[in-house]
């Protein structure tokens, strides 16, 4: 039986390289390790195991609920989600709250939110400076959280609509520091300190969130929103969601479900703008397929090239670049014995650069999707099994509906001297400097411009 390679240091000295510079530590460690390595978390008494070599993502992915535990790996995220929280759940509370979430998220329903999707982006698009750079990443964010606050709580407008928003943009702000995943700096060490800014924050959301709770249980108010699902949602004895359990999913929703795809149409933009000719051929796209000028959501949610590229800048810049679970039973994987207790993680980002999957891996070319449809244990910028991303079918219908708005609203290029590199914010790695652009025009004349010059 081989033994598993990694570097002989204590966890604080690679903990450090792997919070502050993730990906130059991923890829230094690849190649001196080539499919897996060890590496220690303060947390755990046991190495992590992290792979990167598709099989054993497989063999990962295909673990039951009962073989590996994901919720524990997540534990650092409870401050904030709550101990109700998908993400931290495991077994069979996991498979029952997962049941209760999915339908609003499944893919016939997206439909339904595409027109949304496209007017809150036009919006948005008519407040951005014209011809000076901009940061759009936080645009971007408006967007999505206005987006899945509506598809949540199915409010647009209001008081609590604004006072909630400005408060989850609070907390998402305050977790991007990279310290607060380790849960030795989870400490509210008094007034100033930054966690304690972020228990206050917490504080006054979860009275908005509990507040509507019991608004809408007191008003039978329903609407086809995910909150008033939940709310008359019964388990197998007949019992439904408690205020606590039905914040904590709200909580997991509206903070896994903005900033991450906010974060892809980022680095989207990021690789789109540097090439003229995908921008022509996006935008070409988009009129034979009949979604200019109108925007129709059905007809640009057919359009291949850009579900491709959607895709492809998920491959190139996954956004969580790490999935784990914590085994629950001795056990052989990538043909390493591992004991219960042992971390095993996969490295999403690592193995969407693997050569001998993507060649030419650090080439961003949409085309590859076209060409080859890739396994879920080779394009996993969701992660897989039974823990998947349960809004995987929302981001990327999501993704398109908001690109094909911008490609055919505006005129962009990337600033001169506006290099970008990869920067952690919490879970998620980010383009540095908010992704700055420049907006050259805003309008829809240039739709025709793109044709004639390609
Ligand atoms: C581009 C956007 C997104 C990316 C890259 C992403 C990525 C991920 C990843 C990697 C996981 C962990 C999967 C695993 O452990 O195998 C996850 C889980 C999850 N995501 Fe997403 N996500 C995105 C958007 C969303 C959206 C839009 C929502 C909700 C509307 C959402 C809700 C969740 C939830 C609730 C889980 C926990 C699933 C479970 O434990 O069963 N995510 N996501």
């Amino acid at each position: 039986m081989p033994r598993l390679p990694g570097l002989p240091l204590p966890s604080a000295l690679t903990l450090l390289p792997f919070l502050y510079r993730p990906l130059p530590f991923l890829e230094a460690m690849a190649k001196r390790y080539p499919d897996a390595f060890t590496m220690r978390f303060p947390a755990n008494p046991k190495p992590a195991v992290v792979f990167h070599h598709p099989d054993a993502a497989k063999e990962i992915f295909a673990l039951g609920p009962d073989d590996a535990h994901a919720g524990q790996v997540n534990a650092v995220l409870g401050p904030i989600l709550g101990k109700a929280s998908l993400l931290l759940l495991d077994g069979k509370e996991h498979l029952r709250q997962r049941k209760l979430l999915m339908p609003p998220l499944h893919g016939e329903r997206m439909a339904s939110y595409g027109a949304r999707m496209i007017a809150l982006t036009e919006a948005s698009i008519a407040g951005w400076p014209a011809r000076e750079r901009f940061p759009v990443h936080e645009r971007l964010q408006a967007i999505t959280l206005d987006v899945i606050l509506r598809v949540v709580f199915g409010i647009g407008e209001g008081e609590l609509f604004h006072r909630l928003r400005e408060r989850l943009v609070e907390i998402l702000e305050l977790t991007t520091n990279p310290i607060f995943l380790v849960p030795m700096f989870q400490r509210d060490l008094g007034p100033l300190t930054r966690w304690n800014s972020l228990v206050r924050a917490l504080h006054k959301a979860d009275e908005m969130l509990y507040g509507e709770i019991r608004r809408r249980r007191t008003s039978g108010e329903r609407g086809d929103d995910i909150l008033s699902l939940l709310l008359d949602a019964r388990d197998e004895a007949g019992e439904p969601m408690s205020d606590g359990e039905l914040r904590d999913e709200l909580m997991t929703l509206l903070a896994a479900g903005h900033e991450t795809t906010a974060t892809a149409l980022s680095w989207g933009l990021r690789w789109i703008l540097s090439s003229k000719s995908l921008v022509a051929r996006l935008v070409r796209e988009l009129e034979t397929e009949g979604a200019l000028p109108d925007l129709a959501p059905e007809r640009i949610a057919r359009c291949a090239l850009l579900d491709a590229t959607a895709r492809e800048t998920l491959r190139l810049q996954p956004v969580v670049v790490m999935v784990g679970r914590l085994l629950q039973r001795p056990m052989r994987i990538g043909g390493y014995d591992l004991e219960a207790g042992t971390p095993a993680l996969v490295s999403i980002y690592l193995i969407h650069r693997r050569p001998d999957l993507y060649p030419d891996p650090t080439r961003f070319d949409p085309d590859r999707f076209l060409r080859q449809r890739f396994a879920p244990h080779e394009w996993l910028p969701f992660g897989g099994g039974i823990r998947r991303c349960i809004g995987m079918a929302f981001a990327l219908y999501e993704m398109k509906m908001i690109l094909a708005t911008i490609l055919a609203r505006t005129e962009l290029r990337l600033p001169l001297f506006g290099k970008v590199h990869e920067v952690r914010r919490g879970v998620t790695i980010a383009p540095s400097r908010g992704m700055p652009l420049v907006m050259e025009r805003r309008d829809s004349s240039r739709i025709h411009d793109q044709k004639d010059s390609a």
